[in-house]
């Protein structure tokens, strides 16, 4: 059967796919979700109105391009029009969502720098900006309300610190990773936060059971260099921090959770729907009457990812990391001897010469040694960090310069080939290595 349209014009025939272009208005407050295609990218565009994603306004009239398997949604305030190209998983649009109580949080915190930055520098306590952190389980949205609170704080002229947490996901850098970096102007909702000021420490695997000694040691290397630097930069303490963290908020993942909301000195401890934790953290942290914990609402938009979904978004991190988004890095191949490089593991290795431990005592692997490791295949795929240190003794307390990706081992010339994001000598011969591994695909 063919089909014609006005005119005996010829017409498609219909289809059932949502890839063609078309628009979409957004009433006053609403909010249009999607789930984009996993094969290719989606184009969108601002066709009237004002809208954010995440945050962050986008501009009327340019095309911007969203990754295969990409979930967000465009967010308006008063109302908007948005023209979509391409193929999308879902798409709807939503009027009931907690984005009043994220920005009368924002308001809040808003008051607070702005008390912070009116008061004298020499006043250590309130020349301090907001510290928030955000706790709720996995797939609640923290990392999306973190960024969205650091977005609209960067759009007032703040340049708040914002402190990632998660290793499972990396909301600054590859997973694996306790990272910090100041956020100058609004979060690119494509392209995520630039690392140029990203301060890094590699803990080496995606879940933190796996070395939750090494875990906190690291959180407070991080909240250290931090004081420290809010010592010396009054804006940067009066603009605060934003925490995300992980989703592990039971048994140990709990005490991880306290453990830094002390460390960092949180005092607005944010929870997204989850009333067990809010009501434990209310009443353990009663005792500190300028901590403020506060319940929010899970936004309906938020997607749950299973194992296999966060495991691809693990790789498409690494991926991200050397070959950028779109591919528009170039990474470099080199070759280097085995004795070019110090590789360590942390965790290992006697916490105490038998000889000092009572008589019968068997010595335990110390989890925060760092232990020399021989180079073989099995760190073939391996992910390593670049450390800064300068010696091995140094290492567990430095932040890291960048990652390698081992790609062939040859055990017989003793040569390592790996992946790096440029050319030539690596900045330091220490390298981390932990359980982060990449399979290039
Ligand atoms: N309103 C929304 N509409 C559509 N997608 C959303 C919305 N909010 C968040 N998402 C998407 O849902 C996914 C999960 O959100 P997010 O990463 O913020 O959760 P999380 O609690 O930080 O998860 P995890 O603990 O696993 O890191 C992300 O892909 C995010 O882009």
């Amino acid at each position: 059967m063919a089909y014609t349209g006005a005119m005996g014009a010829p017409l498609q025939p219909p289809t059932t796919s949502l890839s063609s272009i078309r628009q979409v208005k957004l009433d006053k407050e609403s909010e249009l979700r999607i789930e984009v295609g996993t094969e290719t990218s989606l184009k969108l565009r601002l066709l009237n109105g004002t809208a954010e994603i995440f945050g962050t306004e986008i501009p009327t009239e340019i095309w911007i391009s969203f990754p295969p398997g990409y979930k967000f949604a465009v967010f308006t305030w008063n109302g908007a029009t948005i023209e979509m190209d391409g193929t999308t998983e879902t798409d709807y649009t939503a009027d009931e969502t907690p984005m009043i109580s994220y920005v009368n949080v924002h308001a809040v915190l808003e008051g607070r720098r702005n008390c912070a930055k009116a008061s004298s520098a020499k006043d250590p306590d309130s020349s301090q900006g907001p510290r928030v952190i955000v706790v709720g389980q996995s797939d609640s949205g923290k990392s999306t309300l973190s960024k969205m609170i650091l977005s609209w704080a960067a759009k007032r002229g703040w340049k708040p610190t914002f402190v990632d947490l998660d290793i499972g996901q990396g909301a600054i850098t590859i997973p694996g990773c306790i990272s910090a970096s100041p956020i100058e102007m609004p979060i690119d909702p494509v392209e995520g936060i630039p690392l140029d000021m990203a301060l890094i420490f590699y803990f080496g695997h995606a879940t933190p059971s796996l070395n939750t000694e090494l875990y906190k040691v690291l959180v407070k290397e991080l909240a250290q260099t931090i004081e420290r630097q809010f010592a010396g930069n009054a804006e940067s303490r009066a603009a605060g921090m934003v925490i995300n963290t992980m989703g592990w908020i039971e048994g140990p993942g709990y005490e991880l959770l306290l453990n830094a909301i002390n460390t960092f000195n949180a005092d607005v401890i944010l929870v997204i729907g989850h009333d067990k934790t809010c009501s434990r953290l209310k009443d353990v942290l009663k005792t500190k009457p300028n901590v403020d914990v506060v319940k929010l609402q899970k936004s309906g938009g938020v997607v749950s990812r299973n194992h296999k979904v966060r495991q691809k978004a693990r790789n498409c991190r690494i991926r991200e990391y050397f070959y950028g988004l779109s591919n528009e890095l170039s990474p470099y191949s080199n070759v280097a001897n085995f004795s070019d490089f110090f590789v360590y593991k942390i965790g290992g290795g006697p916490a105490a010469p038998r000889s000092a431990l009572p008589i019968g005592a068997e010595p335990t692997a110390d989890p925060k040694r760092a232990v020399l490791v021989n180079i073989n295949r099995d760190l073939l795929h391996s992910v390593l960090a670049v450390s800064f240190a300068k010696e091995p003794d140094q290492i567990i307390s430095s932040n890291v310069a960048g990652f390698i990706y081992i790609t062939d081992i040859d055990m017989q010339r003793k040569k390592i080939t790996y992946l790096a994001p440029s050319q030539g000598e690596l900045p330091s011969k220490y390298l981390i290595a932990g359980t982060l591994t990449w399979l290039e695909t």
